[in-house]
């Protein structure tokens, strides 16, 4: 059997404080009935996504879409089809959404997303929409003292959501002191942190989650945490990214894009290759590697999350 191919328009529409989105149930009679979605549908011939993600909101909705930047895109194989879900994250609209078809419509808290059902491809749709478009990885830094100064100064002035604990330099013991003083400091800030470490480690700090190096990342057979936690991994290929997928990582950071002082002899990737690695890497993807915050509209139009850095947020 030739699978039919679907190309499928999807939006996340957030509320106007970032903290909603809206949802849409699929009617019952339907291909994945009964299933909350991101409102959209099929691409009509020769429309692009933004044209039909526009004439979808508005036949099913109501609403009318002023700006919108790409989210993510995903691959899914269903039983009877091959479905392309090219999301939008919808940043201005006009209108009230109601179901203009029936469907039970709702603004839902990102963090009660996890419990509704959804179709199965949609699962890196959800960690695309609950992840920020930044994600800080802390500097070596001999002090903790001002190593807390210069966390919270990004937590505070730059409005970081999402942070990773690099301190190569620091012996477990030490190690496991600053984890917990970053801690009390991202709860404060109703901020996630990652602890790049060995995931044993989530056992002795309560943070929210673990970054893999990629030497971890390849030796691991399966997810070592669990679902409740963030898992994300560094890596550099397809076949990085690949394994990143088999063991159920929720989101990497793919790197080098250009060379830096701290990688100086990695070939950079440069956006071209970046852009061929993201789309059946399955999952958010961080763009690494002498990235900026000026690099974040550009690293979301070739189908990233966002950047991760280092200097552009350690100061
Ligand atoms: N809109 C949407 N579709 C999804 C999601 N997740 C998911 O697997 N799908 C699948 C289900 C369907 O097979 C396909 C969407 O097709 P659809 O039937 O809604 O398309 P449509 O609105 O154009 O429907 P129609 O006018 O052709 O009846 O994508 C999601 O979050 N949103
Ligand atoms: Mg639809």
């Amino acid at each position: 059997m030739i699978k039919r191919r679907v190309h499928v328009a999807a939006a996340a529409i957030f509320s106007s404080d970032g903290q909603q989105v809206l949802l849409a149930r699929r009617p019952s009679n339907v291909d994945q009935g009964g299933l909350w979605e991101f409102p959209g549908g099929k691409l009509a011939p020769f429309e692009t996504g933004f044209e039909a993600l526009k004439r979808e909101l508005h036949e099913e909705l109501g609403l009318t879409i002023e700006r919108a930047q790409p989210l993510i895109r995903v691959h899914h194989e269903y039983p009877n089809k091959h479905v392309l879900l090219d999301v939008w994250q919808v940043h201005g609209f006009s209108g009230e959404a109601y179901g203009r078809e029936g469907q039970a419509v709702r603004w839902v808290a990102l963090d009660e997303l996890f419990s509704y059902p959804f179709p199965a491809a949609n699962l890196p749709i959800l960690r695309a929409v609950m992840l920020p478009t930044e994600y800080l990885i802390s500097a070596e830094e001999d002090d903790d003292a001002v190593f807390l100064t210069k966390l919270e100064r990004a937590l505070k002035e730059d409005g970081v959501r999402l942070v990773q604990l690099r301190a190569k330099r620091l012996d477990e013991a030490a190690y496991i002191a600053r984890a917990e003083k970053a801690l009390a400091l991202c709860r404060e800030y109703n901020v996630r942190l990652l602890l790049n470490a060995e995931p044993e480690l989530l056992e002795r700090v309560d943070a929210d989650g673990i970054h893999l190096t990629s030497d971890r990342l390849m030796t691991l057979e399966r997810r070592p945490i669990a679902e409740g936690k963030w898992l994300s991994g560094s890596t550099h290929d397809r076949a990085q990214l690949e394994q990143a997928a088999r063991i159920g990582c929720d989101f990497v950071t793919l790197s080098p894009l250009r060379t830096t002082p701290t990688h100086p002899d990695a070939e950079p990737l440069g956006w071209h290759d970046f852009q061929q690695l993201v789309e059946p890497a399955g999952m958010p993807v961080f763009a690494l590697g002498g990235m900026t915050r000026h690099d974040a509209n550009h690293a979301r139009a070739v189908g990233a999350q966002g950047i991760a850095s280092i200097r552009d947020f350690w100061k």
